[in-house]
């Protein structure tokens, strides 16, 4: 009786109620409770707000992954629990996201993802933290920038860095659809590396629906890397006039 009322304590809505930000517990006796009731989860929903966007209404549902420490968030539009919910999983980029960079099209997409999950009346965008640079973090990914504007290639960059290609991991992003509801995706990505990590972490991609922006001056070199030495599939750049 004791252990069923424990168990159901540290399940994710109790758990939910429980990392409220205005609760005087803060995550680390919160993640103190449930070692003591032995529950291990990687992520944990810690709060979940309206989000008004210029975009659309989204719900903001925070997450704490036990496992790294990193807090991540998903924006959820509309009723997501199901099967074939349009979900872009993004990876963290300062740059691109924040600053409109063009050395990417990552501001881009993001921008478009979230159109693309209004236009379709419900959808998630899991927004990965931890990501940045492919997951070798911001200054790694500035001075990757630094070696590309000295003619190395994004791959390159990384390899004279002493720095994996892509380090990144979408276990936590597979946890936070699973926690959401989402039993099967139609993912927003040109990269069928990140389609095949969600299919190992249990997550059925139904489809890739490709997330291609118009090249830019600054990026055509980037993007065809990305397409040549990551294999993304950007069919967009064979012919893009007056872009060499
Ligand atoms: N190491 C490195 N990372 C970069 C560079 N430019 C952008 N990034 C990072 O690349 C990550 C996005 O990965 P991409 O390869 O652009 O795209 P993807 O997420 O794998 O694939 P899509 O789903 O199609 O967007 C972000 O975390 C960016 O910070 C760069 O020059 N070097
Ligand atoms: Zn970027």
């Amino acid at each position: 009786m004791v252990s069923e009322f424990c168990r159901s304590f540290t399940r994710a809505g109790t758990i939910a109620a429980m990392m409220d930000p205005e609760d005087s517990a803060g995550p680390d006796l919160r993640v103190a409770i449930n070692d003591a009731f032995g529950q291990r989860p990687g992520v944990e929903q810690v709060v979940t707000v309206r989000l008004p966007t210029t975009y659309g209404e989204f719900l903001a549902v925070g997450y704490l992954d036990r496992r790294s420490g990193i807090e991540q968030v998903a924006l959820v539009h509309g009723d997501v629990v199901g099967e074939s919910v349009l979900t872009r999983v993004h990876s963290e980029c300062l740059t691109g996201d924040a600053f409109a960079s063009t050395h990417c099209e990552c501001g881009d997409q993001l921008s478009e993802a979230l159109r693309a999950i209004v236009a379709e009346g419900r959808g998630v965008l899991v927004y990965l933290q931890g990501h940045e640079g492919r997951g070798i973090g911001l200054l790694g990914k500035l001075r990757a920038m630094k070696l590309q504007e000295g003619g190395l290639d994004t791959v390159e960059a990384n390899i004279a860095l002493g720095l994996p290609v892509d380090a990144r991991d979408y276990g936590a992003a597979a946890e936070i659809l699973q926690d959401l509801g989402v039993r099967s995706v139609r993912l927003l990505s040109n990269n069928p590396r990140k389609r095949e990590a969600l299919l190992r972490h249990g997550i059925p991609v139904e489809e890739q629906v490709p997330l291609l922006m118009p090249p830019r001056a600054e990026n055509i070199r980037y993007l065809r890397a990305k397409r040549e030495r990551l294999d993304h599939d950007l069919p967009h750049l064979d012919s893009v006039p007056g872009l060499s």
